[in-house]
């Protein structure tokens, strides 16, 4: 039988009555315990963010000290020995640093928090045990439930349905023969892009899950729902997944809107809110000092003399020419070290980080076809073909269909003998084993997202991984903030040390990219007009545009040199001489003075002569005029896709959240508001607001937002 608190007696709320007692119990705890360096770090820390002038009254207590836990049998007492049987059953014997530090103050105090740790370190279960420990296992919980008493946001679905499943998995240990569908049930996941009513249902009459994760959009639009606001009433968790992705500028308000309704339902003692994420930064603790009054415990488990980045991953950087060679060094960089992993039957399993979802698309494409193209592999294109020892090359984005997606996701996690080619949106928590390599092309849209998405390797007990990021000369410089957050590269290259024959490297990806064999663009259209890779390279491109010019905001680079270096990768997949054209609508839009937009595009009134690669004159002109209608029209079709998830939004009024879409997004996710603007026919949108000083400023802020939040799913 379970029995609680063994060594906590005096425990407040429900195991201590006053933290006071609490802290000095555990001062006399710690004495016996030796105090390790990061424990020391970490206290100092606390008192760092003590003394901030936004936590100018916190009273973090040293309840994050080091109380030397080492295996889940130690919380006995604290958890249900039940839960830490299961626990082990998944053959976690000892705790990770982390959930040493955040399980006993979660559930002995009744105070706010604020956790960082690494990734990869089993930040999921130092929230999730104390959390299915309150919700379902503790001798508190009601019998027959019929509260919601956790909340756990996430920043995508993905993710959601991940911690949804890792939760599911320990209480699956726990009661393997229990029907799988109560175990469904205890724990229900509210994501956009699903059915509402089948969410709605879960919570219908007696129906309530006890644990609810979720991203914020559906989350809102629930909670608008009186049937579903009432079980609420109760609620003793609010954990913010990724709390700093979630917090982003533009969210924050929405996040505390949401706090406060779920306040304004409460009934009982109230809630507490919790904040995850391997890298905290202002936006987070400004959170907690808003919501938590100040009054928080901050665990900290990095070092703060060293980087954020995990020492077990070793980062090399290849810097090329321009962004034809980037892209190209990349291509030929993984293909190479796939074919050694295959002849020397080491393990091999990447993802490879592209910034936008075009990119996504023409970098999957691409480096297929160059695989089968120059070292005849051949792929697996059946997800239901479990069989097949053929390479499984997986590509993953926010405009895909969430059945798409979690079909991406699932084989990723199942096969070892795939590539996984995302954006941003596998960049935060999600957890695919065995992962052996990171590759990123381009500079993130900031640094905090590199060291999320190299943390996909070495993770949990694996010992080893490798990141490398491929950048162009014009990026170069933003290096400087990697250098402030201490990351640092074992080995820099440069596109000639990673490709060893680059004519011939060339030649090859250029005879794909202007084949009429290989497509490269949207399958629908080639197969409708035949394959034309050139579309598929301009709207690249054109996607690119916008990435880079909130790059050059983000990290102060020349926007020029950017561009310049993007005009390479134009001519080199078109192989071509010539510049883009750009329509005067778009031209008006890019953040560069008149004498730069000349060298760099074609124009009309540039010339009248040459359109793009051709010097056909008026015909092809027209011609291109068409074309740009045409990228105009697939993106209309993104739009659709969209615009049914704002549709869905319009049916809670509670939350301005048709306006609130304005404020995430993507660089697809500007293409978006094309059709209430009919003058930015090329999807420039981005830049709408450029002119004046001031208004050029607003519309930096919203670029580099725009790329923060590339591919996320906050309102969905
Ligand atoms: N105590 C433990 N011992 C060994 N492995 C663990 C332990 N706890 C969790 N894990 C495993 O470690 C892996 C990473 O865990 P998790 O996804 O929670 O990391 P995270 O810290 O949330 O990472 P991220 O910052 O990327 O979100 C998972 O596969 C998880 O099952």
């Amino acid at each position: 039988m379970f029995k609680v608190f063994r060594h906590y007696s005096l425990a407040r709320s429900p195991y201590v009555s006053s933290s006071a007692q609490l802290t000095s119990l555990l001062r006399t705890r710690r004495s016996y315990f030796s105090t390790s360096s990061i424990a020391y770090e970490e206290l100092k820390e606390i008192s760092d963010v003590s003394k901030s002038p936004m936590a100018a009254k916190a009273k973090p207590e040293e309840i994050t000290g080091n109380i030397d836990l080492k295996s889940f049998k130690q919380l006995s007492g604290v958890v249900h020995d039940d839960l830490i049987d299961a626990i082990e059953r998944l053959k976690f014997s000892k705790m990770t640093p982390v959930q040493e530090k955040s399980i006993k103050p979660i559930l002995e105090t009744n105070r706010g928090m604020v956790a960082r740790a690494k990734t990869g370190t089993g930040k999921t279960l130092a929230f999730g045990i104390p959390l299915l420990h309150d919700a379902i296992f503790s001798d508190n919980t009601p019998k027959f439930n019929t509260e919601v008493r956790a909340l756990i946001i996430a920043p995508t679905r993905d993710l959601a349905h991940q911690i949804s499943a890792e939760l599911r998995k320990v209480l699956l240990a726990d009661n393997p023969t229990k029907y799988k569908r109560s175990i469904v049930s205890e724990i229900q996941t509210v994501v956009g892009a699903e059915r509402r009513d089948l969410q709605l249902r879960a919570f219908q009459g007696k129906n309530c899950p006890s644990i609810v994760v979720g991203t914020p959009g559906r989350l809102i639009d629930i909670l608008n729902e009186p049937l579903v606001a009432e079980k609420f009433g109760n609620l003793r968790f609010k954990v913010l997944d990724e709390a700093d992705r979630l917090l982003d500028d533009g969210f924050k308000e929405n996040l505390l809107q949401m706090d406060s309704t779920l306040k304004d339902l409460a009934t009982g003692e109230g809630f507490r809110t919790i904040l995850f994420s391997a890298t905290i930064d202002k936006n987070v603790l400004g959170f907690a000092k808003q919501v938590l009054g100040n009054d928080f415990v901050y665990v900290n488990t990095v070092d703060p003399n060293e980087p954020e980045t995990h020492e077990k991953i070793s980062q090399s950087l290849v810097v090329s020419d321009d962004m034809f060679k980037c892209f190209v060094a990349a291509v030929h960089n993984i293909a190479t070290l796939y074919m050694e992993s295959r002849e020397k039957n080491t393990p091999f399993k990447p993802i490879i980080f592209l910034p936008t979802i075009k990119s996504v698309e023409f970098f999957g494409q691409l480096l297929e076809h160059y695989l089968a193209h120059c070292h005849d592999v051949r792929f697996c294109r059946n997800s239901r073909d479990k069989a097949s020892k053929r390479l499984r090359l997986l590509m993953l984005h926010g405009s895909k269909s969430q059945a798409a997606r979690e079909a991406v996701v699932r084989d990723f996690k199942k096969y070892d003998h795939s590539m996984l080619v995302t954006s941003n949106v596998g960049a935060r928590g999600m957890d695919f084993p065995n992962v052996t390599n990171v590759f990123q092309v381009n500079l993130p849209s900031e640094v905090s997202d590199y060291i999320h998405r190299i943390g996909r390797t070495a993770r949990g007990d694996s010992n080893h991984g490798e990141a490398t990021l491929f950048i162009t000369e014009a990026e170069e410089k933003g290096l400087r903030l990697f250098k402030d957050r201490k990351i640092k590269f074992a080995k820099t290259l440069t596109f000639d040390d990673v490709v060893e024959n680059p004519e011939s490297t060339i030649n090859a990806v250029q005879e794909i990219s202007t084949s009429h064999t290989y497509g490269l663009g949207d399958p629908k259209t080639q197969r409708a007009e035949g394959i034309d890779n050139k579309k598929a390279v301009f709207s690249t491109f054109r996607g690119h545009m916008g990435y880079l010019q909130s790059v050059a905001s983000v990290y102060r680079l020349s926007n020029f040199d950017l561009l310049a270096s993007l005009n390479e990768f134009y001519k080199g997949f078109c192989a071509s001489t010539k510049r883009p054209f750009l329509s005067p609508e778009s031209l008006s839009k890019v953040k560069l003075n008149n004498r730069e937009k000349e060298e760099l595009y074609e124009s009309p009134r540039s010339s009248t002569r040459s359109y793009g690669d051709n010097n056909s004159g008026r015909y092809e002109r027209s011609n291109r005029f068409e074309r740009s209608d045409r990228f105009d029209k697939s993106d209309r079709y993104d739009r659709s896709n969209r615009s049914d998830r704002s549709d869905k939004f319009e049916r809670s009024n509670k939350f301005n959240r048709s306006d609130r879409f304005e404020k995430p997004g993507n660089y697809e996710r500007s293409d978006r508001f094309k059709s209430r603007d009919r003058k930015s026919r090329e999807g420039f949108d981005y830049l709408r607001d450029s002119g004046s000083e001031k208004s050029g400023k607003r519309n930096n802020n919203r670029n580099s937002r725009n790329s923060k939040n590339d591919d996320f799913d906050f309102f969905s």
